[in-house]
């Protein structure tokens, strides 16, 4: 099932050390984003909304989701960013996909009993507060270009271990969390897996941003004949991260749809499945794939 709807990304800013301002401010933004006008049905924030970002932070600003395992039962869960983000999608009845907290390790089955792993992981919700899915982030942000920047997330965060989509009533949806872009596979395993738009809540940089934001996000739309979409907190030069910005939708003949710059906004795309069908139709390499020469690795999960 692929029908036309309506996407809102909120570029949120304002991310301050009270994680609780951080909360209401969210919840502000997206009740303003579906009250508006343009009634998106999936609304989206970016990664690291509720704290500041920096490995440093992670432990101090992590809660326990607290589940066992599906189905998610809201009222089990400890983490006030759950509860928020889930009354918030009931109260508006929009789908919500909420990036990042970090969830200890203590509470999905999988996970060590030591419970002292972090995991960068976000969030989603249909318009009955349900949380239906969650995404950790698989690609740790590690990075060194000397003089510029040096980010270690793997210094206080585990990265997660499985590929998540979700299904909605309008179309399938695959996650991964920014550093998740730069490895192909992910987004091809989703589209692979038949997720009609990818949705990456991210948060680049002054040095990676300019050249590889846009970029990125247009070759893993064109490549699976996808739409991309990331959604990036807004640029604030006196914290410790300096965010790119520039929240974007792509469609999957690599055409920017919609844009925003450094500073708070809401954006919103309309999801055409036309721009999808006529893309495969006219450049059919979903169905030109020599895996008789190379391995499909959407098989591998
Ligand atoms: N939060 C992140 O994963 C940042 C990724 C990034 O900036 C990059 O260049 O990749």
């Amino acid at each position: 099932m692929f029908k036309p709807f309506r996407l809102a990304l909120i570029q949120l800013g304002n991310v301050t050390p009270n994680k609780s301002d951080n909360l209401k401010h969210a919840r502000e933004m997206i009740l303003k984003a579906a009250a508006s006008a343009k009634k998106p049905d999936l609304i989206v924030l970016p990664e690291c909304f509720n704290s500041p970002y920096g490995h440093v932070h992670f432990p101090v600003y992590a809660e326990k989701i607290g589940f066992t395992g599906k189905p998610y039962n809201i009222a089990e869960t400890q983490s006030e960013s759950v509860k928020m983000l889930s009354s918030v999608a009931k109260e508006t009845n929009t789908w919500l996909i909420g990036g990042r907290f970090q969830s200890p390790k203590c509470s999905i089955p999988e996970r060590d009993v030591q419970g002292q792993d972090l995991y960068n992981t976000c969030t989603v919700y249909n318009p009955n507060g349900d949380l239906v899915a969650m995404h950790r982030k698989v690609h740790l942000f590690d990075i060194d270009i000397p003089g510029k920047i040096t980010f270690k997330e793997s210094e206080t965060l585990t990265g997660g271990s499985t590929t998540n989509f979700f299904d909605t009533e309008f179309a399938r949806i695959g996650l991964g969390i920014c550093y998740d872009i730069r490895f192909p596979e992910l987004a091809m395993i989703s589209a692979r897996q038949g997720a009609h738009v990818l949705i990456y809540p991210g948060a680049f940089n002054m040095t990676t941003g300019p050249l590889h934001w846009e970029l990125l996000q247009r070759a893993r739309a064109v490549d699976n004949q996808v739409f991309f979409a990331m959604c990036s907190p807004a640029r604030d030069m006196t914290a410790g991260y300096h965010a790119w910005g520039h929240s974007m939708v792509v469609d999957p003949m690599a055409k920017v749809l919609v844009e925003a710059a450094e500073t708070e906004d809401i954006i919103y795309a309309d999801i055409d499945p036309t721009v999808m069908e006529s893309a495969r139709a006219g450049i059919p390499v979903t169905v030109q794939r020599r895996f008789d020469v190379y391995t499909d690795v959407s098989q591998s999960v």
